[in-house]
């Protein structure tokens, strides 16, 4: 298939595309800016070039991990979440339904509220806690209303080489300290970039359309994230003290209990993502041969 992926230069992006291309793919990298990897210069606030890009790539196929990420900045500044997560995802859902071409949406764990204290299920009433979280649930709205074929992919705890993330930052910050606070009281399950690409990848050979969580297995605290980081990296000269979401500095409320399963997988009987210690130890090795 020809497949435009959006944000091609982002954390997920990156792997994406590269993955794409070794199952034999063709990959079209959008980027917001010119940049030496991607192949077109989109940004997709702009509805007529949105347009124009797809007339002329003419994609069998859109990934749209394009989005404002930055959840401390989605809350200080609303409009511009709603503007790029909820305005720019409606710009490129409203092209590819003109053009009739499937779009994959990645969304988020942060649509769920974090009042439950078992995994959320794609059937679970969606209830966002802060302006990132409700961005991004406009955006699967928008796809929705205007897309016939779609997967909506919610995902979470995101890590991978090609960007900045939490077992990134914990390694950073191992090099300068010998001792971090680490949040206990929140619950998720880390996912790697590559282990979602891998499924994201597996579920476009069906046209079963639809929403899908899609999350490495198990789950933890921030706290165990950490611990097991420098366990596998070999760490030991870290103390981490286990602190409360409400010490954190950040304007953001986020949900306490978030981890999502992945029931319409199991009910497929497709659900065959790894652990998330096995992803993190697999982040580990690369990061590693990086250097
Ligand atoms: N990082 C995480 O922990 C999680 C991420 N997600 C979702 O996964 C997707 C990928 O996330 P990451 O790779 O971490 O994000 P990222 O921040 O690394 O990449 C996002 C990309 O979007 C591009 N972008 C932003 N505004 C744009 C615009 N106006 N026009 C065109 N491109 C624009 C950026 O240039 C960047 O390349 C996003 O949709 C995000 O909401 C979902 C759950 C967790």
């Amino acid at each position: 298939m020809r497949i435009l992926v959006t944000g091609a230069n982002g954390m997920l992006g990156t792997d994406l595309c590269c993955l794409l291309e070794q199952s034999g793919h063709e990959v079209i990298r959008s980027s917001q800016r010119e940049h030496a990897e991607s192949d077109v210069t989109l940004d997709i606030l702009d509805f007529s070039a949105t347009r124009a890009t797809l007339q002329q790539c003419k994609p069998d196929m859109l990934i749209h991990t394009a989005a404002y990420t930055h959840v401390d900045g989605c809350e200080r500044d609303p409009d511009r979440a709603f503007q790029i997560n909820a305005l720019g995802t409606w710009h490129v859902a409203a092209a590819c339904a003109e053009q009739d071409i499937p779009i994959v949406y990645i969304s988020t764990d942060f649509v769920f509220d974090g009042r439950k204290t078992t995994p959320y299920t794609e059937f679970d009433p969606p209830n966002p806690i802060n302006h990132y979280g409700a961005s991004k649930l406009a955006g699967e709205q928008a796809v929705q209303k205007l897309c016939r074929r779609h997967y909506i992919v919610r995902t979470q705890w995101l890590f991978g080489v090609h960007g900045k993330n939490f077992p990134g930052t914990i390694l950073e910050l191992a090099q300068k300290r010998n001792e971090l606070p680490v949040v206990v009281d929140q619950r998720g399950s880390p996912t790697s970039t590559l282990a979602l690409s891998r499924a994201l990848i597996k579920l476009l050979d069906t046209p079963l359309y639809g929403t899908y969580h899609i999350a490495c297995k198990g789950e933890c605290s921030w706290f165990e994230f950490a611990q097991k980081t420098l366990e596998l990296a070999g760490i030991s000269h870290v103390t981490l003290h286990p602190i409360p979401a409400e010490q954190w500095p950040s304007p953001t409320h986020r949900p306490a209990y978030s981890v999502l399963r992945r029931y319409v997988l199991e009910l497929q009987g497709r659900d065959d993502l790894p652990a998330w210690q096995e992803a993190l130890e697999e982040f580990i090795e690369l990061l590693k041969a990086k250097k």
